[in-house]
């Protein structure tokens, strides 16, 4: 996330809608200091800072002895915090990371001795129950390999646990960092196992409406990982009418969603300017991630919020600087049918995964090797990044920076009800213990 981390509010919200984000902000502050400091030290440039942990020296062994002490501290808290019921289960192995309602934690399971990874959420407060809910329902309907996998569920009045599937290949971009050697091949193998994710969730109606490279994690270290969608906090039903799943996105059914939030680098100009909008977005926001993983930079991008949603809403980005001059008018094709601002004009996910830059694997592009271009903008972007942000403890409401997380805005609950009604499915290979 960015410097501030926190949830917050566009510019003007008007009369009638209801701020999830103002609660969100109150939710976070009234954690009490200790919780904040922690959460601040999350909180992260966007999708670039993750990369920025492969750039820094080495520790040396003094500081590893106390990072794990560290750790072993981290996890003993949140032992304590962890349900008996769940511990019975599974053991709980390391702390993996935090997010705004959430702590993963690795575990293993104690009779079989398989890894996986527990998503703790709060759920007393009504913001982190609904985020909560959003969630469960969404995982409890897919089963897809490019998707994370719910394998059961623990929900008691406090606290809900998913136990998922563990992925310990790391985040998107890391990989495009550490294997030293990245061509326009590697991009679309990528970018295959994303699209096959996402046309899987659209043609089940769901719209992700958060895609970032943050949210892309591998399943395993190896060259040959499963690259897995992850995180639907933000996922809904809807946005994707009989239309989208022809091919045609269209069509009035699909233009169902209202909800104004996501990452703002990766948010649909349909979005920013409080338009219904459907399952385009996330080809949009996959649109964003192409760029990225092509060059280290981002298409759409600006210190001031302001001016990157002005910038956005005109659709106006460039192939300026390197790696682009060595990028195939093919790739870059594939990018501009991802980002027109119209967004029955993008290509749906099935469609893109039939561009012939993706379905050839980059066959007729050179095979010449970004990966110094790459790395070399995303190194720039990181120390840009924390030059913004000059204290961990920066507050939530900066309204200048950017990259500063996501957006939530809720314009009604219409959504909020068909995510709901949907949810009342029953789980795919998910159980729920009772209370
Ligand atoms: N199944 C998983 N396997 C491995 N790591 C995971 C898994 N699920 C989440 N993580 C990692 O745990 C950390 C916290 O994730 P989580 O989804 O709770 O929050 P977030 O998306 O980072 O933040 P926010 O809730 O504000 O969006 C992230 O670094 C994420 O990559």
């Amino acid at each position: 996330m960015g410097c501030g981390n926190s949830k917050v509010l566009p510019e003007a919200s008007k009369k009638g809608y209801v701020s999830v984000v103002q609660s969100l902000v109150a939710f976070s502050k009234a954690q009490g200091d200790d919780e904040s400091k922690k959460h601040a030290k999350k909180k992260r440039a966007p999708w670039f800072s993750t990369s920025a942990k492969n750039l820094q020296p080495a520790s040396n062994g003094q500081q590893q002895i106390l990072r794990e002490g560290r750790q072993q501290d981290r996890v003993a808290k949140y032992k304590d915090k962890f349900d008996p019921r769940v511990m019975a289960r599974y053991n709980i192995k390391a702390l993996i990371g935090r997010g705004s309602f959430s702590r993963v934690v690795r575990v293993e399971h104690r009779a079989t001795r398989q890894p996986f990874a527990i998503k703790m959420m709060e759920v007393e407060a009504p913001e982190g129950r609904e985020v909560c809910a959003t969630e469960l329902a969404v995982l409890q309907r897919v089963s897809h390999s490019h998707v994370i996998q719910l394998m059961e569920v623990f929900q008691f009045p406090q606290r809900v646990y998913m136990v998922l599937e563990l992925a310990t290949g790391g985040e998107l971009l890391d990989r495009v960092v550490s294997r030293g050697h990245f061509t326009e091949r590697d991009a679309t193998q990528a970018l295959r196992m994303v699209l096959a994710g996402v046309a899987y969730l659209h043609n089940l109606g769901i719209t992700h409406r958060d895609l970032k490279p943050e949210n892309l994690l591998y399943y395993h270290p190896g060259a040959d990982s499963r690259l897995l969608v992850t995180d639907f906090g933000l996922a809904t039903f809807g946005g994707a009418g009989s239309e989208v799943v022809n091919g045609d996105n269209s069509g009035a059914d699909s233009w169902s969603l209202r909800t104004t939030c996501g990452t703002p680098e990766y948010m649909a100009p349909e979005v920013l300017l409080r338009r219904p909008y459907s399952c385009a977005v996330d080809m949009w926001a996959l649109g964003v991630i192409a760029y990225i993983v092509l060059s280290g930079s981002m298409p759409f991008e600006d210190d001031s919020r302001t001016r990157l949603y002005r910038s956005i809403v005109r659709g106006k980005y460039s192939f300026h600087g390197d790696p682009w001059p060595s990028v195939s008018n093919l790739a870059k094709d594939f990018i501009h049918r991802l980002l027109p601002l119209d967004p029955a004009a993008r290509l749906t996910a099935d469609q893109a995964l039939h561009h012939p830059w993706v379905a050839s694997m980059a066959a007729s592009s050179s095979m010449k090797n970004l990966h110094r271009s790459i790395s070399q903008n995303l190194r720039q972007r990181a120390s840009r990044s924390s030059s913004r942000c000059p204290s961990s403890n920066e507050s939530s409401a900066d309204s200048t920076n950017v990259g500063l997380g996501k957006l939530i805005l809720l314009e009604g609950n219409q959504e909020q009800q068909q995510g709901r009604a949907s949810g009342r499915l029953p789980a795919r290979g998910a159980s729920t213990p009772a209370n």
